[in-house]
């Protein structure tokens, strides 16, 4: 469980001391990684969860990041939680113990640190409302991932908006750390990552690729199963949180965000939570039982890493 129950949002120091406090309790299943710098300098961390931790084992690979909207306080403390889980569970919880066992699952609960100090120190309470990372008037990370990118209307390109696509494919500094992580994980030309998840907020949905494009399928990069296991696993998720499931071009066309790219550049099934608590702020007493609602669905995810196609009864 978390070194303290997260009756308060944690600020990016408390997030890192609550990951060096778990590293240090439990050194045999996790080791703390800095995956890069945020442009104003500040540690993106994560932490790699397994079983003989220090071994590039043979496993489905896992990644969940969250908070690359800075507001969406909530999501770090998902992250935290799910760390707390598997961390906690590991050695009493029989399914907890073997998804550690036979899954290397890579957590890093803050990725737009500049964004979330900036957001969250402020005398406006709260927190300021920010979204972006700090770079001039701020780049939108989930519109700077390079998949299509600024393809479809999905993003804006102006730097005032909430939606700017930045300046290229990964100008910002925090999406190409994020990128760079992804990329290191090809090993022997093989994509380790099965699975990955982004943790947003504040609608309840479950959401899956492409974002793009209205299209469900698209011949060459979301066949007929690929749709159906996201969809079936998608809607799965959702009864167990009671989020709403959809394709994300369901709700909007978006162009560069992480999903569209771990899918349609690497194939790694990939997920967009966002969670409720019916603001960006939540009151700090909701915390608990907001990130409660989704731990189901995070380990149900977790389970289906291995072969997500056993969704729809079809082996990879
Ligand atoms: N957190 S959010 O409200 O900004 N939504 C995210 C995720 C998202 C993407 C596509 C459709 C719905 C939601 C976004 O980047 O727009
Ligand atoms: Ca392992
Ligand atoms: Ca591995
Ligand atoms: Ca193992
Ligand atoms: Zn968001």
């Amino acid at each position: 469980q978390p070194t303290r129950s997260a009756t308060s949002y944690h600020t990016f120091a408390e997030t890192q001391q609550e990951v060096d406090a778990v590293a240090a309790a439990h050194p045999q299943i996790t080791r703390k990684f800095v995956a890069g710098k945020s442009a104003q300098g500040r540690d993106i961390i994560g932490l790699k969860i397994s079983d003989n931790v220090a071994t590039d084992e043979n496993e489905p690979e896992m990644l969940v990041i969250a908070n690359i909207h800075a507001r969406e306080r909530l999501t770090a403390e998902q992250a935290l939680d799910y760390i707390g889980q598997l961390t906690g569970g590991y050695g009493t919880d029989k399914r907890i113990t073997d998804l550690v066992n036979e899954r290397e699952i890579y957590v890093m609960p803050m990725v737009n640190p500049d964004g979330q100090v900036y957001d969250m120190t402020s005398d406006t309470q709260p927190g300021r409302m920010w979204r972006k990372n700090r770079v001039g008037s701020g780049t939108d990370l989930n519109r700077n991932f390079a998949y299509k990118w600024g393809c479809c209307g999905g993003s804006s390109t102006s730097p005032s908006s909430e939606t700017y696509r930045g300046t290229g494919p990964e100008s910002a500094p925090e999406t190409k750390v994020i990128a760079n992580f992804v990329r290191s994980r090809v090993v022997g030309g093989k994509q380790q990552l099965k699975m990955f998840l982004d943790v947003h907020s504040v609608a309840q949905l479950v959401l899956w690729p492409f974002g793009y494009t209205m299209n469900n399928t698209v011949p060459g990069s979301m066949d007929a199963d690929d749709e159906a296991a996201h969809r079936t696993i998608g809607r799965e998720l959702a009864g167990t949180n009671g989020f709403t499931p959809e394709q994300s071009s369901d709700l909007y066309i978006t162009d560069g965000t992480t999903d569209d790219w771990t899918w349609g550049e690497y194939r790694i099934f990939s997920y967009t939570f966002e969670l409720g608590g019916g603001s960006f702020y939540p009151p700090p007493s909701a915390i608990d039982s907001e990130v409660r609602r989704s731990r189901e669905a995070m380990l149900r995810l977790t389970a289906y890493a291995d072969c997500p196609y056993r969704a729809i009864g079809k082996e990879d």
